[in-house]
């Protein structure tokens, strides 16, 4: 089943916290890095390990270590780089492909201004970070654009997901999967998810919603 909602305690208590509408703009900075790195320990479980030794306190040990499958993160500008370094946190090796991508708030299209992609995607996981899955339009551009490089191993780690993005991601890409802290209710008239967390990139980056 290609989406995870990961129901973890930790993770239902960050995300309880984010939703408060006056939380600071570093609070709510920390934890989306806090829940990245948490959906990126659940969207890893299953990376390759090899057998390995070392030397311990009494003599050989013998051990395990990662099979070197090469990552690459893929934050979408701008919000996803809210999840970036939570992501590296816990897989520092991996490369970073950076693409910027824009809804248009009137018709709810997703826009791609920016692809400075690593090399080598054919041979690397790719985890596609962003905050917020709505419509499913900005994360479908990025699978898109990332399979017609090369890539053949996608997930993507979401705070909040709607429903109907979901569906629309996994009818278009169904052999990738979907890690979220949450499937939220639905959107609303403007494409925001309910209860959703407000615009993430604005309680990111600290820029203004418009009042
Ligand atoms: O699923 P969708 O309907 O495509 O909406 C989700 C996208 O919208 C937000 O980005 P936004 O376009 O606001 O850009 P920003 O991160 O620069 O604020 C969010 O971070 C996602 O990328
Ligand atoms: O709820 C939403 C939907 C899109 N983008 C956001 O930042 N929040
Ligand atoms: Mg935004």
């Amino acid at each position: 089943m290609p989406l995870y909602e990961i129901r973890h305690p930790l993770i239902r208590h960050k995300l309880g916290v984010m939703r408060r509408a006056d939380l600071s703009t570093k609070s709510f900075r920390e934890l989306a890095q806090e829940v990245g790195a948490l959906l990126t320990y659940e969207a890893s479980k299953d990376l390759p390990l090899e057998p390995h030794e070392v030397e311990g306190w009494c003599g050989t040990v013998r051990t395990e270590k990662l099979a070197g499958k090469k990552v690459t993160v893929v934050p979408i500008l701008r919000a996803g780089i809210g999840m970036l370094d939570g992501v590296l946190s816990l897989i520092p090796g991996a490369r970073v492909s950076v693409v910027g991508i824009a809804r248009n708030e009137e018709t709810l299209e997703a826009h791609t201004y920016l692809e400075r992609l690593v090399g080598e995607l054919d041979q690397r996981l790719a985890l596609i970070v962003d905050p917020m899955l709505a419509t499913g339009g900005s994360m479908n551009a990025t699978i898109d654009l990332l399979k017609r490089a090369g890539c053949k191993e996608i997930r993507a780690l979401v705070l909040v997901a709607a429903p109907v993005g979901i569906e629309r991601v996994l009818a278009a890409h169904p052999d990738v999967s979907i890690y979220t802290a949450s499937v939220d209710d639905g959107l609303n008239e403007h494409g925001y998810i309910m209860p959703g967390l407000g615009d993430a990139g604005d309680r990111i980056f600290g820029t203004k919603q418009k009042d």
